[in-house]
């Protein structure tokens, strides 16, 4: 099971928070981590900003703090699952940070992935562990594209506990904190490898890729297990009928 509570910035909480009487200090607590992970956000845009050749507030205005979203996820384990809490993917954001506490694990990269090899098939996984106070940082497609695919996006997935020496089985909690843009800015790397196109347009067709993938991806897996459950059943009436042959 996976549950998360999603925060924003600015007017797109107001009625969703949760109230004070229900968990007093919540409000500030979170728009004070919320400013935090901004700030951090920001530092990093102005590194990749000035590594591209941009204005140094390049990014940091394309993304401003009334869009960003911090999502807080709670993933409790799947047992009978490879996957976890969403599958293999890479995030659509210009830059996501990924907080938790040591000890849960799960959390995968590939780094360097060939974009050749279909889904997560063949590739080889990096476990991450965090140290108190790590802060991980994937760079997502939208840096990819703006940077015309010289930023390569993090693939990752959060795989399912399989080894009981090595993985952890408990409740498993992660905020991920995803820097997206302003829907007016304009997208285009300095080589204009691909046209310009709003965040607005980014984000719409970054969505309606991902959910086609996920489509497919169910797709093949109902496929495969329609494969196995076949075989099973040809197994089975296989059995009878040697039974019957050596009686
Ligand atoms: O829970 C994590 O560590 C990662 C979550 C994630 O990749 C996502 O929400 O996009
Ligand atoms: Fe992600």
């Amino acid at each position: 099971m996976k549950e998360s509570y999603q925060l924003q910035f600015g007017d797109n909480m107001v009625d969703k928070r949760i109230s004070e009487d229900s968990l007093p200090g919540f409000k500030r607590s979170a728009q004070e981590f919320m400013g935090k992970a901004q700030s951090v956000s920001e530092k990093l845009m102005l590194c990749f900003a000035r590594g591209l050749g941009f204005p140094d507030d390049h990014f940091i205005r394309a993304h401003d703090v009334s869009h960003p979203v911090a999502q807080s996820v709670l993933t409790a384990p799947v047992q009978d699952s490879y996957y976890r809490a969403g599958g293999t993917h890479a995030d659509w954001d210009l830059l996501t940070l990924l907080f938790q506490r040591p000890g849960p694990s799960g959390l995968e990269i590939c780094p360097g992935r060939e974009v050749v090899t279909s889904f997560d098939m063949g590739d080889t996984w990096t476990k991450i562990d965090f140290a108190p106070g790590d802060i991980v940082c994937n760079i997502g497609d939208l840096l990819m594209s703006w940077s015309d695919d010289r930023f390569k996006s993090t693939f990752h997935r959060v795989k399912a506990p399989t080894d009981p020496e090595t993985d952890y089985y408990g409740p498993r909690y992660s905020i991920a904190f995803f820097n997206q843009p302003c829907t007016d800015c304009a997208i285009q790397g300095p080589l204009k490898k691909y046209p310009m196109v709003t965040g607005e347009e980014f984000t719409r067709k970054a969505m309606e890729r991902n959910f086609a993938a996920l489509k497919a991806k169910k797709e093949q897996l109902a496929a495969a297990s329609a494969v196995v459950r076949a075989t099973s059943t040809d197994g089975l009436q296989a059995g009878p009928v040697a039974v019957e042959a050596t009686a």
